[in-house]
């Protein structure tokens, strides 16, 4: 996976993941490349400190339940989520 180096104002850490680099962004999120504690690779995505507000979380907070029901071979797994932290993020 390809991935571009964390900025400084990056976070290193979110949940039991550590970020690695940068990987890709959405609308209202940064993703990057994270690791289990397991050494799990993962996509950690995290709503932008600019665009937190409370309709932006309950949005995230639905795409969370909604990734919780669906899986497949070409959908990425859902692994862990806090949707009511300070930046909200999601594993997958
Ligand atoms: N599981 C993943 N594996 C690899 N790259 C990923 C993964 N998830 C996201 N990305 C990268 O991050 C980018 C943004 O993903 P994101 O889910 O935020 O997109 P979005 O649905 O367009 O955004 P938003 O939900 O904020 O509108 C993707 O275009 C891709 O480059």
């Amino acid at each position: 996976m390809n991935a571009a180096p964390l900025s400084p104002e990056d976070p290193t850490q979110l949940g039991d993941f550590e970020l690695l680099g940068r990987i890709g962004h959405g609308g209202m999120g940064q993703v990057y490349l994270g690791e289990s504690q397991g050494g799990e690779p993962a996509a950690v995505k995290v709503i932008k400190p600019s665009v937190v507000d409370s309709e932006t979380r309950l949005r995230f907070a639905q795409e969370v339940e909604v990734l919780k029901t669906v899986w497949g071979p070409r959908i990425a797994a859902f692994m862990d989520a806090d949707p009511e932290a300070e930046q909200p993020w999601l594993a997958t």
